[in-house]
């Protein structure tokens, strides 16, 4: 089994889980990245049978709307039921590094806005310690030399993003050679830097329920 069929495979195992939810007045959260469009693809037959969703990306709207899904402003939805979204890694408490894609500012706050996040990984984001995947971070330009030499305070190395700009106008720092043994107090230390918008560690609000897609099928990880 491909990585992309694995993928493929726990967004319909997703799909599973949000089904019963879905109602004429269901508004739900949907993340971005190539695991989160198979489960985008897979609402495509249920579009008319809850209201719409909140995406975290200009990107996800888009291919939301291409499966008949109408997309709403979360100013105007409120608490939502459930969050969708994929992960870069994930460790056995179900803190997350997410922002591979540049969309985690808004990915955490449609997290946050949910009362479930259900995470949808292959078995490669799957790791013991958080911080081999390059952590991101999004910083208004203007600071992006002087977040940079924080970062290094905290024992990283950051590493500009070059040709990235979010949705939001701001850039992208991947921070490498990080060990993250205290998950949340580092989301908190980083968050905290002037200049900062958001950093790609989702601790203090991770996930809830792990799919995780392997060659022998998903498995629903609990902690
Ligand atoms: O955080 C993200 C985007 O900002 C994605 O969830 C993360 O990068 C995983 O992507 P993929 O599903 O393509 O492996």
């Amino acid at each position: 089994m491909t990585a992309d069929e694995m993928k493929k495979a726990v967004a319909m195992a997703a799909l599973d889980l949000v089904k019963p939810m879905l109602a004429a007045d269901v508004v739900i959260g949907i993340g971005t990245g190539s695991t989160a469009n198979h489960f985008i693809d897979a609402l495509k037959p249920y579009a008319n049978d809850f209201l719409g969703a909140v995406a975290s990306s200009d990107a996800s709207a888009q291919r939301l709307k291409a499966n008949g899904v109408d997309v709403l402003e979360l100013n105007s939805a409120g608490t939502l039921p459930v969050y969708v979204d994929g992960a870069d890694e994930f460790d056995p408490r179900f803190n997350l590094i997410k922002g591979g894609g540049a969309a985690l500012t808004r990915e955490k706050i449609v997290a946050q806005a949910s009362q479930q996040f259900i995470c949808i990984v292959d078995g490669s984001k799957q790791v013991p310690v958080l911080g081999n995947f390059p952590l991101p971070v999004e910083v208004i330009p203007m600071a992006r030399s002087l977040v940079a030499r924080e970062l290094v305070k905290l024992g990283g190395d950051p590493v500009y993003r070059e040709g990235v700009i979010t949705d939001n106008g701001n850039v992208i720092l991947d921070v490498h050679n990080l060990s993250i043994t205290d998950p949340k107090g580092l989301e908190a230390a980083i968050n905290n830097l002037p200049g900062v918008v958001c950093n790609g560690l989702f601790a203090l609000r991770g996930a809830d329920v792990v799919l995780m897609g392997t060659p022998d099928g998903v498995q629903s990880l609990s902690i």
